[in-house]
């Protein structure tokens, strides 16, 4: 469960927004709309505990959010950048690494197909192109168990049918009661929203 109550966030001299207030409980998924720099991806970092508001409060199951700890990042799963992806791993071992670290089953075969990646499975990483990478990186933020998932703009650099597998991977999160947050531009994406906040 995620809740805001009078959050804002100060860029310099102005307010990114302020007064904002969430209530995001299981099986349920906010989408943040909102025109480039107009604190989406601000308001992820928030969730995730990598900045905080500059007032008001922000929980995630009823305590303020910190990246640095071991358990809030076992329970929240976030892919706010690029920045976790190992360009010497293959696929299947990224899968290897998510599997022995959260000591979890997975369907590699099947997770790397639904993430158009079978062909790839045995490639490293580094010679992907940049869609590969993102479905990549997205298999890795939701093959791994989470209650809460954090996506900045999951459709980002996606063709096709990787925004429909990306759009599928949420609707089922959610269905199994995750709480998910996600900035998007993506309209079957913010369909499937059950709030959508703009932060317009
Ligand atoms: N603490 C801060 N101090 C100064 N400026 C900030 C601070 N935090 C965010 N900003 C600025 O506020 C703006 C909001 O950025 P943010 O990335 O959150 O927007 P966004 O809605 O995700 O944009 P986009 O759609 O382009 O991804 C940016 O211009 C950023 O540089």
């Amino acid at each position: 469960m995620i809740t805001a109550k009078g959050v804002g966030v100060r860029a310099g001299e102005y307010w990114l927004f302020r007064d904002l207030d969430l209530d995001v409980g299981p099986g349920q998924c906010l989408a943040l709309v909102g025109p480039n720099g107009s604190g989406k991806s601000t308001l992820l970092r928030c969730c995730y505990g990598m900045q905080e508001p500059t007032e008001g409060v922000l929980t995630v199951f009823g305590e303020q959010p910190d990246e640095r700890d071991r358990s809030f990042r076992r329970n929240v799963s976030a892919l706010l950048d690029d920045s976790d992806f190992f360009a010497e791993l293959t696929p299947l071992q990224h899968l290897d690494l998510i599997a022995g670290s959260f000591d979890v089953e997975l369907d590699y075969d099947g997770l790397l197909a639904d993430a158009g990646l079978g062909e790839r499975a045995t490639v490293s990483a580094g010679r992907f192109s940049a869609g590969q990478r993102r479905r990549l990186l997205l298999l890795g933020a939701t093959a791994r168990p989470f209650d809460v998932l954090l996506l900045d703009e999951p459709e980002r650099a996606l063709d096709a049918a990787g925004k429909e597998w990306i759009t599928t991977v949420v609707s089922r999160a959610v269905a199994r009661g995750a709480v998910v947050v996600l900035a998007t531009h993506h309209p079957p994406l913010l369909d499937s929203a059950d709030h959508v906040v703009d932060l317009a």
